[in-house]
């Protein structure tokens, strides 16, 4: 599909029958649709003058006096005009008499984003406490060097490599996705997104965003978006790839040279200094960092690599002229993807009852990566747009090592079966704890503490109607509950820990919500 006014206008023209609804959601995904496909400034300057409508209603002032200048910007017509002057005459006006109580953006986490300890020196986004260890047994993994409490704070990590997720048949991802956030850095800025110039289905939230995925990698997808955003595994390694020729300015030899010697020697995020600003340095940290997350040589197939290269003269060039070295790179990426990548997980900003969160991106995160499985898992991790978070679950003792569930826990499926998707998917014999010792399924585990039972329970159930602050209040309580409790498992302990999962979904979740 290409550019076309005439879609684009009939997209407007559904959202405007939304809009006469209140549907507010709902007519932001039809103009931004319309934005996406309208070739001529004068469309797109209806499609903003429209997006400003729905603004002005959901009170959301700054979005709509943006699209108001917007609209300007892209010729809306003379004679119309005033309309629009009279609507950024009210918000302003508005803006003025409620200027306590207009909706502002509340940051999320507003006083979430700290690590609770000193920061590495060579990661900012770790703290200090976190070695690497490497062993027959697990491999690469983490310990720590200090005694780390539960709700502990440790990473805040943004991967480098990230796709968002659309129009999936693999993935459990909302189809519509591309028009609700920004496809560089995935937040939803409540809609208020720019189009590409040239695709029909790329969005930013800023101009900054636009040319940031211009400069690193648009530029090569552009033209083949389409077939990308439906290529399952294939979306997220072609856009490493396509990443990786950009740090080296387009220059497959250069690429391929740079990790011919890089990667002679084993290297992994422990290895780099990620503090520096040096823009290109740290580019090239991430893919060698990337890179040798596999540790050897891939042996995966991959079918649909040269379909995707035949789609465009300049990969077909490229294809060409370096079929061993691109088929090389692809697998060993389609294998790290499989064992290293993560899924990302966010909200929509639309009010629902059943209000989860949904698979919204994958990311490549250098660090948590090495992080190994346990059915039994000390942390929890958590997503605040493509930031990785890493909490504490249970208490973990200096020189104990950090482990993460890599599918489901032990008191929600069987041992054989968690064992078999482990040995499947990601080949190792789990050994953790809760596999060695047989720990039960849920309905089958004890209690210790009848009490604390009850006040888990009651908690679970009246979580979901705390508000942002009651829930940060709460998180503290229970997780402090859970850092004294001695006996484990117990049906107590894990329902806590739900608990403390429903709380940091609330502190996590968008503030502001559209009809
Ligand atoms: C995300 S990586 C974790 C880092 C990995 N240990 C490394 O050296 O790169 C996942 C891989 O680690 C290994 N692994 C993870 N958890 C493990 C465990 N509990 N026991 C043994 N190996 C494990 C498996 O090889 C798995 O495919």
């Amino acid at each position: 599909m290409r550019k076309s006014n005439e879609h684009a206008n009939k997209c407007r023209d559904e959202g405007n029958k939304l809009y006469s609804t209140r549907n507010f959601f709902d007519a932001l995904l039809k103009y931004n649709e319309s934005l996406c496909y309208a070739l001529d400034e004068s469309v797109s300057a209806l499609a903003y003058a429209n997006r400003s409508a729905v603004y002005f209603e959901i009170k959301l002032y700054e979005h709509c006096l943006t699209n108001i200048e917007f609209a300007k910007l892209n010729k809306y017509p003379e004679k119309n005009a005033h309309i629009l002057l009279s609507r950024s005459e009210k918000c302003v006006a508005l803006m003025n008499r409620d200027s306590d109580k207009h909706r502002q953006l509340p940051e999320n986490l507003s006083c979430f984003t700290k690590l609770s300890y000193k920061e590495n020196s060579q990661m900012p986004f770790i703290v200090d406490c976190l070695e690497l260890r490497t062993n027959d047994v697990f491999g690469r993994h983490i310990v720590t060097t200090r005694d780390l409490k539960v709700g502990d704070m440790l990473t805040f990590e943004e991967p480098y490599f990230k796709v968002i997720k659309s129009d999936s048949r693999y993935e459990s991802c909302q189809e519509l996705n591309k028009y609700q956030r920004c496809a560089a850095c995935l937040r939803d800025n409540l809609m208020d997104l720019i189009p590409c110039k040239k695709c029909i289905s790329t969005m930013y939230c800023s101009q900054k965003c636009l040319e940031y995925a211009d400069r690193n990698f648009h530029n090569y997808e552009c033209n083949i978006n389409e077939t990308l955003l439906k290529a399952g595994i294939m979306q997220m390694v072609m856009r490493v790839f396509f990443q990786s020729l950009n740090i080296f300015n387009g220059s497959i030899d250069e690429l391929e040279k740079f990790l011919n010697d890089c990667t002679k020697t084993s290297t992994c995020v422990y290895d780099f200094d990620f503090s520096t600003t040096d823009e290109h340095k740290l580019a090239k940290s991430y893919l060698l960092s990337s890179y040798n997350l596999a540790r050897n040589e891939a042996v995966t197939s991959d079918e649909s690599s040269h379909s995707i290269f035949m789609l465009d003269p300049l990969l077909i060039e490229l294809w060409d002229s370096h079929s061993i070295f691109i088929t090389k790179f692809i697998k060993r990426f389609i294998k790290i993807y499989d064992s290293n990548f993560h899924g990302i997980c966010g909200w929509s900003v639309k009010k629902s009852e059943n209000y989860e969160a949904q698979m919204i991106g994958v990311g490549c995160y250098c660090f948590s990566s090495l992080i190994n499985h346990s059915c039994s898992p000390c942390i929890n991790r958590l997503y605040s747009y493509d930031k990785l978070i890493i909490v504490v679950d249970r208490p973990i003792k200096k020189g104990e090592q950090l482990f993460d569930c890599y599918r489901s826990p032990f008191f929600k499926q069987s041992k054989s079966e968690r064992q078999y998707s482990l040995l499947n998917e990601y080949a190792f014999r789990c050994q953790c704890e809760a596999c060695v010792k047989n720990y039960p399924l849920f309905h089958s585990l004890k209690s210790f503490n009848k009490k604390l039972l009850k006040y888990a329970k009651k908690s679970k159930n009246e979580i979901q109607k705390l508000d942002f602050v009651e829930a940060q209040r709460k998180f503290q309580e229970i997780c402090s509950i859970i850092q004294d409790s001695k006996e484990y498992p117990s049906s107590e302990i894990i329902l806590l820990q739900e608990c403390v999962q429903q709380c940091l979904s609330i502190i996590l979740k968008p503030k502001n919500l559209i009809l």
